[in-house]
């Protein structure tokens, strides 16, 4: 699981070793020199002679990229910063002038010059702003540099690292607002921060790189990012004595005459995620046997279920089904998703086992019917606050679909996934992912009824699934939803096989399947790892 915490919480982790002497800031800039080292290496051969631009802002995230930029020409790279503020740190400015480079302090006119000098190189080094960054994005001369090097659109321009994050993004909400120069990769310190992880910033972040500068974070950190061994660790797998109804039975309500294609869908998902028995209940059954016959068509005992895919909130016998289903959910804690049509349809407070999953325009209508007028513009760019709003005015778990897909659950949980390529924004693929988390709570009911944020944790992992199977079902082409769907058996083996056996880092109790939920106080990730932040970065140009 990859942990990020805010800049408060890293900031006082780094209080007491700074107090110490320990020094943090050449551990930092050390590794963000082998970074880009090694992005040197992938892109001309060597480091020698490759030709590197620093972007350096007012503070220590300026002080980084000049003692790696020191490190830097001490190997051979021709180094040359541009300070975009009239001061910059004292002591990285000497150790870079002691190596034998210059920083040149970039005013209005020198604008266009520099932007040029930057495009050239071969990596620009983005130590504008770090932590220290107010949201907005860069103004001044920072800004007109970095919007220049932006309208750029050159295959062969200068691969982009930012120094612990993209300048200028929020780094504790993941907003980009304003001008921020957008990275493929992103070496970090200490741990991750929220906004390296959480749209829309995240998609400015490229590839992630987290370098342990041994901080010891106490206390809860602020977003998750699932990987597979989590979502193995997570996965129903039935034991010897399973049988179908102890592996769980999951109830849809999806699909009208006009949408019958969202049932099919939403009942295919269940069937190949491998839950023990699905039953459909609307107006379709017919198709839905004839395309899926390990549907059972009608009402019986569930343990979990799907509402609202293909359903029209006007649809008078889908609506009572959901109404009555709805008992069960309030009163049994059978858990439940409710998608698409019937999310109109839900009740004023329901327990965290209810998986509300909008898009964020779904989530817009859902706010604004409760007395918080938005549009989907403004939960776009703020889908972490509206997920947590959503969840506190409802009491639901609440899954934000998009192409980082958000979950918010009770106890500040929240888990942010960038598994699914931006194929997968097509019809249908919605109905496949009801139908899969469906699954994943029928196969886990009971535990949800111990531990209702589990739920979390499913949807979590349920995203990461979705995302993986779009992946398997064409890996770097278009994709169907039911190609998603038909691609679930082969991408939960995967997982499985690849994943189930290695511990799960940062779960409350270990890594069986029975293990709880949310993360914990335990140390971040061990680094240097390299991890995505937002899938693969722009034009393959790190050589990955
Ligand atoms: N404290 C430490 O010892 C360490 C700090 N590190 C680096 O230090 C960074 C944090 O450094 P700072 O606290 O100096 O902060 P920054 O370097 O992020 O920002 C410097 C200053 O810029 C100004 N500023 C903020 N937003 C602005 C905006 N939108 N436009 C113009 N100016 C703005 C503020 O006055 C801010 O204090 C981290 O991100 C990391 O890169 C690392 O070297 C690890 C160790
Ligand atoms: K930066």
């Amino acid at each position: 699981m990859l942990l990020s915490w805010t800049s408060a919480q890293v900031r006082a982790a780094e209080a007491p070793l700074l107090a110490d002497g320990v020094p943090l800031m050449q551990r930092a800039s050390f590794a963000l020199a082998g970074a880009v080292a090694r992005v040197l290496r992938e892109r001309r051969g060597r480091v020698v002679g490759g030709s590197v631009v620093l972007l350096v802002g007012p503070g220590n995230n300026g002080g980084d990229a000049l003692h790696a930029g020191a490190y830097l020409r001490a190997r051979g790279a021709d180094v040359v910063a541009l300070a975009v503020a009239p001061r910059v740190h004292d002591e990285g400015r000497a150790a870079l002038e002691a190596a034998g480079s210059r920083v040149v302090v970039v005013d209005e006119d020198g604008v266009a010059a520099a932007a040029a000098r930057a495009a050239g190189a071969d990596v620009v080094l983005d130590g504008i702003l770090g932590i220290g960054a107010r949201p907005g994005g860069l103004t001044g001369v920072a800004g007109a540099l970095v919007a220049r090097l932006s309208a750029r659109d050159d295959e062969r321009g200068p691969v982009v690292v930012a120094v612990d994050t993209p300048s200028g993004i929020g780094v504790d909400d993941g907003s980009a607002t304003g001008t921020v120069l957008r990275a493929d990769r992103t070496v970090t310190f200490g741990a991750a921060k929220p906004g390296l992880l959480l749209p829309p910033a995240a998609r400015l972040a490229g590839e992630l790189e987290v370098v342990d500068i041994g901080l010891d974070l106490p206390g809860r950190p602020a977003i998750a990012r699932l990987e597979g061994h989590d979502a193995a660790a997570l996965w129903p797998v039935p034991g010897p004595a399973a049988h179908k109804y102890s592996r769980g039975v999951v109830g849809v309500v999806a699909g009208a005459r006009r949408y019958p294609g969202a049932a099919v869908l939403a009942t295919s998902a269940a069937v190949l995620a491998g839950v023990g028995m699905v039953r459909y209940l609307g107006d379709v059954a017919d198709l839905v046997v004839a395309r899926r016959p390990e549907v059972v068509a009608g009402p019986g005992h569930v343990q979990a279920w799907v509402f609202g895919p293909g359903v029209s909130p006007e649809d008078a016998a889908q609506r009572r089904r959901i109404e009555h289903a709805f008992d069960g959910v309030l009163h049994r804690a059978e858990p439940a998703v409710v998608d698409a049509g019937a999310l109109e349809l839900l009740p004023p407070r329901v327990p965290a086992h209810v998986v509300l999953t909008p898009h964020a325009g779904e989530l817009a209508r859902l706010l604004t019917a409760r007395g918080h007028r938005v549009d989907r513009e403004h939960v776009e760019a703020h889908p972490l606050r509206h997920a947590r709003l959503a969840h506190e005015l409802t009491g639901a778990t609440v899954l934000v679909k998009g192409h980082v897909t958000l979950v918010v659950g009770p106890d500040g949980a929240a888990y942010a996934q960038s598994d699914a390529p931006a194929w997968l924004a097509t019809a249908g693929a919605g109905d496949v992912l009801a139908g899969l988390l469906g699954a994943m709570l029928a196969g886990r009911a009971a535990d949800v009824a111990d531990d209702p944020s589990l739920a979390a944790a499913l949807a979590a992992a349920a995203a990461l699934v979705h995302g993986r199977a779009a992946r398997t079902a064409n890996p770097g082409g278009p994709v169907t939803a039911r190609a998603v769907a038909l691609a679930l058996p082969e991408t939960v083996a995967a997982l499985l096989g690849a994943d189930a056996s290695r511990p799960t880092v940062g779960w409350t109790a270990g890594s069986t399947a029975r293990a709880t939920t949310g993360p914990t106080a335990t140390a971040p990730t061990t680094g240097p790892t390299t991890r995505s932040a937002d899938g693969p970065g722009r034009g393959g140009r790190m050589g990955r």
